[in-house]
């Protein structure tokens, strides 16, 4: 994908290494661009020539490279060697068989996992964050992937930065940098040229990877891609991200086959050429074997599998970034949330303004409020757009903006110094009403008069009072004012100059509970899940609303309490407790961590700026399509509906495709390992070889086909119940219990074979063949559910028909016409019978046993 051609005129020479020290002018005319940004013709050369703005290789790859990659593998390597020397050893039957086997499963492989990942990827991009870049003078939303340098990008509150550049204008604009420098707290970013020594001191540069969380900034694009500072690292980080439980187990379980597989394969070689078999039989036999065992096709079911659920999902309103997210969000015990819009309509309006006693109605602070909503740069904030929409439009009338402390969470307040013609200069501070009373040293009194000193027991009483007001489900803000001698300049204005001031009163907000939720919660509980409410909000509003809605909730910890908890104490509290209040971004993250440490999934569920933190350190990183590009960034899954009912039933999906996953795994661990376990024995027992090679091959081929239709099958309600882990134990024990009980019943068809029926080879092979092919493939059917095989739901259709497809071709090729050149002899009638039986017996005992392979299971 759009590799740079190395096309000829270079539109200016590459950036210097210090961007930022030269002046904006100076750049432009380097970039060969203008403020107005650059026109699309220009912008599509410049991508040809820099590539793409992304720091990964596309995932997508390439069909031709799919193949080449599968036939590179050491397992298809040495059928391909066997099915030269089959060739030249003049086994013809032997050459198509092994040469068909491998053209089939690499055909297979490839088509179902592209087909499932393009698929995927194609959601994903639905998804993809998008930046509001000037092209021909005009705002458009473009994928980032597709910026430029000498682009100008508009960036608001919650934008990521999509690559490096210099500010052009920047209104309060403030940079979560902590990927660049490891500083946690927002710097201020303003156009230069800052002359800094590094990137850390570059006021007015950007760098991509990192985030604008408050207020809004212009760039000028000059670096993208690898080219940016953090590019080498974030697409090393990229590569590196640890694996998830999913793959972890699915590498372990791969690792066990591999070596048992390594230890049988020597094995059975070297006693083979003990007993003075023939080198290249014995050599193809191994190579066979190895083949059957190996289970090759894992990675494909997997990918297949997930991106089948990926798909499911998104038809139920959830778009997954990340395949293996679907596991952890099946897997998840814990949800934390954020209150606004997942547990309350997000349609907040104000309730009313009132004076410093929370009762007497006040115009002057629902002004006061405006002009500071209103002044504001950024986007707005909900809470803000309430204010507005309340506001008479003269309010603001007059007023200019000087400067301004935008809204941090950590702070918890935001201010605006504004101007007014004939007017003193006036600086309106609003906040969370502790914060912002933290900041003042007086308050008007209730007649309008002069404002007199805050004494304690004043503060105390507001307090009190505020406190009280949201125990009736009310946001309140506080609002302040002072107006700041003339030498307190705005270019140095910041949340220092937060101080002094006078309280005029409160705001107070609604936000409807959201009905659904509570059934949400509760659907979720019945699945297991516990949901944990994780908010900036203030402790009694917070409460007020788990009571609205009926939520069962245990325990609630502030913010405070919190910051006063190492790491092992927040852990033990964080898991008894169901509710956490006035909590900053950071704290939102610990408490991830904390449950996390105690051995939960847990999954974060926002939408904010301040939630991000904690969407990047949970297990399953939940956000929603309306939310800030950072939130949607840190995700890896996307709700398109804000609504806790579509996460339920994105955990459902989650939990069929791991149910799924399992069968395979469960397949190929029991019957066909145990098969193949037999074989190797018979082997050496017997005087002959009990298959071909060819007809090994054959074998697993025709058994990896009829597993084909498993990603699409249907689940048993007891799948879906609760969370499951992945389990290396159970899987130990499932193989354990059914692979023995597989041999059982092989060495029993070898014994009725041979002695009862004194079958010859030819005779031997086509009934093992028989036997193995009906009993690998139709346990799919018992073991696909963990209750009685009658009380089941019905398989799949296509499960169905790739199964029994399968075997009918299996007995086609063994008793039917193809027969002979296959190395097949007929069969006489009794030992169909017999093997007939035996297929019977052993399905009737594999369905007995697994409740005891699986364990926990009720009793029939
Ligand atoms: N625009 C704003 N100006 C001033 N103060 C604000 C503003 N927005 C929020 N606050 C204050 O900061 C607190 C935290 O707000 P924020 O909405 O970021 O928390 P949150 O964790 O996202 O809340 P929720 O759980 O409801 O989504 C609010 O309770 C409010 O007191
Ligand atoms: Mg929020």
């Amino acid at each position: 994908m759009g590799a740079p051609a190395g096309s000829g005129s270079a539109s200016g020479p590459t950036p210097p290494e210090r961007f930022w020290s030269l002046p904006p002018r100076d750049l432009f005319a380097r970039l060969a661009t203008s403020p107005a940004g650059l026109g699309a013709e220009e912008a599509a050369r410049r991508l040809a020539r820099h590539g793409r703005n992304a720091v990964a290789e596309s995932q997508r790859r390439h069909l031709a490279a799919r193949v080449l990659r599968r036939l590179a593998e050491p397992l298809v390597a040495i059928l391909l060697v066997a099915a030269a020397l089959s060739g030249l050893t003049g086994d013809w039957p032997g050459f198509a068989i092994i040469a068909a086997v491998v053209a089939v499963s690499v055909a297979l492989d490839v088509a179902q996992e592209h087909r499932a990942e393009a698929a995927a990827a194609a959601l994903r991009e639905s998804v993809a964050v998008r930046a509001t870049v000037r092209r021909d003078g005009q705002p458009i939303a473009l994928p980032v992937e597709e910026i430029v340098p000498g682009d100008v990008v508009e960036l608001a509150a919650g934008s990521l930065v999509p690559a490096d550049g210099i500010v052009l204008e920047s209104r309060g604009a403030q940079a979560d940098e902590a990927l660049l420098t490891g500083e946690p707290y927002p710097v201020p970013k303003r156009p230069g040229p800052s002359g800094a020594a590094g990137p850390a001191d570059a006021y007015d540069a950007l760098f991509a990877g990192t985030a604008i969380v408050a207020g809004a900034a212009t760039m000028l694009v000059v670096a993208t891609g690898r080219a940016t500072r953090l590019g080498d690292v974030a697409a090393a980080l990229a590569a590196r991200r640890p694996p998830t439980a999913f793959e972890r187990g699915l590498r372990a379980l791969g690792l066990l086959l591999l070596r048992l597989t390594i230890f049988l394969v020597l094995f059975v070689l070297l006693a083979h050429l003990a007993f003075d078999r023939p080198a290249l039989e014995s050599f193809l036999f191994a190579v066979a074997l190895a083949v059957g065992l190996t289970p090759e096709l894992l990675p494909m079911v997997a990918t297949v599998t997930l991106s089948r659920g990926a798909l499911r999902m998104a038809a139920r309103r959830v778009v997954v970034k990340r395949l293996a997210a679907i596991h952890d969000l099946g897997a998840m015990d814990v949800l934390c949330t954020d209150k606004t819009g997942t547990l309350t309509e997000a349609r907040i309006v104000l309730r009313d303004c009132t004076g410093p006693d929370g009762a007497s109605p006040s115009p002057r602070v629902l002004s006061l409020a405006a002009l500071n909503a209103g002044l504001a740069g950024g986007i707005r904030t909900p809470l803000d757009a309430a204010i507005l929409a309340a506001a008479p439009p003269e309010a603001t009338a007059g007023w200019t903006l000087l400067a301004e402390a935008p809204f941090g969470a950590e702070r918890r307040r935001s201010s605006v110094l504004a101007a007014h013609a004939g007017r003193p200069r006036l600086l309106v501070v609003k906040g969370a009403p502790e914060t912002v009373l933290a900041a003042c040293t007086a308050v008007e009194s209730p007649a309008g008069g002069a404002p007199r000193p805050l004494d304690e027991a004043t503060r105390a009483a507001l307090l009190a009072r505020a406190e009280a007001r949201g125990a009736e489900g009310l946001r309140l803000l506080g609002i302040a004012w002072r107006e700041p001698a003339e030498a307190e300049i705005a270019a140095d204005f910041g949340p220092e100059n937060e101080r002094d001031l006078v309280l005029a009163g409160f705001c107070a907000f609604l936000d409807p509970p959201k009905p659904s939720a509570a059934g949400a919660v509760a659907r979720l509980a019945a699945a297991g899940v516990r949901v944990k409410i994780v908010s900036g909000d203030a402790a009694p509003v917070v409460r007020h609303l788990v009571e609205s809605l009926g939520l069962p909730a245990r325990g609630l910890m502030t913010g405070e309490e919190i910051a006063r908890l190492d790491a092992r104490a927040l852990a033990a509290r964080a898991e008894a407790c169901d509710l956490f209040a006035r909590v900053s971004p950071d704290q939102k993250r610990r408490v991830i961590l904390a449950l996390k440490a105690r051995g939960h999934t847990v999954g974060y569920i926002g939408d904010g700026i301040n939630d991000a933190p904690a969407i990047g350190a949970a297990d399953a990183g939940i956000s929603v399509e309306g939310a800030t590009d950072v939130a949607r960034g840190a995700a890896d899954l996307i709700l398109l509906a804000p609504d806790l009912g579509v996460l339920a039933d994105g955990v459902e999906e989650g939990r069929r495709t791991h149910a799924n996953v399992m069968k395979y795994v469960r397949m190929g661990t029991s019957s066909n390992f145990g098969n193949m376990l037999s074989m190797a024995a018979a082997s050496l027992a017997i005087p002959f070889l009990p298959l071909t090679p060819a007809q090994i091959l054959l074998n697993n081929l025709l058994y990896d086909i009829s597993e084909i239709g498993i990603p699409f099958d249907a689940v048993e309600r007891e799948d879906l119940a609760a969370p499951h882990a992945w389990d290396m134990h159970a899987v130990l024990r499932f193989t354990l219990v059914m692979g023995p009980l597989s041999s059982v019943f092989d060495l029993a068809t070898f014994a009725v074979l041979l002695w009862g029926f004194g079958a010859s080879p030819g005779e031997f092979r086509a009934a093992w063949f028989v036997e193995s092919m009906a009993t690998q493939i139709l346990v799919i059917f018992l073991i696909r559910s963990g209750g009685p095989v009658w009380r089941a739901r019905p398989p799949h259709p296509v499960l169905a028909a790739t199964s029994l497809g399968a075997l009918a071709v299996a007995l086609f090729l063994a008793l039917g016409p193809p027969a002979q050149a296959l190395g097949f002899a007929p069969l006489p009638g009794a030992v169909l019978g017999a093997i007939a039986a035996l297929v019977v017996l052993y399905l009737a005992a594999a369905e007995a046993m697994k409740r005891v392979a699986v364990p926990g299971l009720p009793p029939a």
